[in-house]
């Protein structure tokens, strides 16, 4: 199993998940969002085909609560306009880049039912194309883009069939938790379905599946 570097960029707190903003009472919105990085950071960690996970990202709390062993570079300056997102990956690049010439992806953080076994399964799939992407459960988003060489990231709305256009092969297994990203309300209602990892699950509360308004 040849090993994987992973970047995951994750804007801060209290700018991030906005659209979540409200979708569950009680939950404060900057402990949820930040508790969507941690477990997608958690489970991606938790593969054997992950080397090393390296964090984009300007919010200090998060970074104090990141696992032991999680690399963490700051947004470059360039992220501050509307392009934020795919500036952090290639910004995550470049510093994975000056190390090493491995396989790279770049994974959204959004991703709290994310269970390693569908993350090593996607891994072992991409092994087989230069450069690859896993489209978002609606089909339009991106969840994962991989490769062996420059990423040449194109997040955004529309981003899937970015990413097809520009050559990177639509990964084609089923994932359910690597493709569902959490952007709005109904997409937690979902991912509490799912399975919740333990940040997310502790951030909206025992009692969290009938508190989630769609
Ligand atoms: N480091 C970094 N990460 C970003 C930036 N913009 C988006 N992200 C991350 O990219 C992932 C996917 O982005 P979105 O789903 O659009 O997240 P978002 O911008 O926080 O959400 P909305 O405010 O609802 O649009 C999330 O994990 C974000 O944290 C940025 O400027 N810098
Ligand atoms: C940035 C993206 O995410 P979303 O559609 O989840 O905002 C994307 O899918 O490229």
């Amino acid at each position: 199993m040849s090993p994987w570097s992973l970047i995951i960029p994750v804007k801060r707190a209290v700018l991030g998940k906005s659209r979540l903003r409200g979708a569950t009472p009680g939950a404060q919105h900057e402990r949820l969002a930040r508790a969507l990085a941690l477990d997608t950071v958690a489970a991606a960690f938790a593969c054997p085909a992950v080397r090393r996970v390296l964090v984009v990202t300007d919010d200090e709390e998060l970074r104090a609560a990141l696992p032991a062993g999680v690399l963490v570079t700051a947004d470059p300056a360039t992220a501050a306009g509307r392009d934020g997102l795919n500036a952090a990956i290639r910004h995550g690049q470049a510093v994975l880049r000056a190390h090493e010439t491995g396989r790279i992806v770049a994974l959204t953080a959004d991703l709290p039912a994310l269970r390693p076994a569908d993350l090593t399964a996607a891994l072992a799939a991409a092994r087989w194309h230069h450069r690859c992407h896993v489209p978002d459960a609606a089909g339009t988003g991106t969840t994962l883009l991989a490769s062996a060489g420059d990423l040449r990231p194109a997040f955004g709305p529309g981003s899937a069939a970015a990413h097809a256009r520009s050559g990177a092969v639509a990964l084609a297994g089923e994932w359910p938790s690597l493709r569902l990203d959490v952007d709005t309300p109904a997409d937690l209602v979902a991912a509490v379905a799912l399975g919740l990892g333990r940040h997310t699950s502790d951030a909206i509360g025992r009692r969290r599946a009938e508190q989630v308004s769609p």
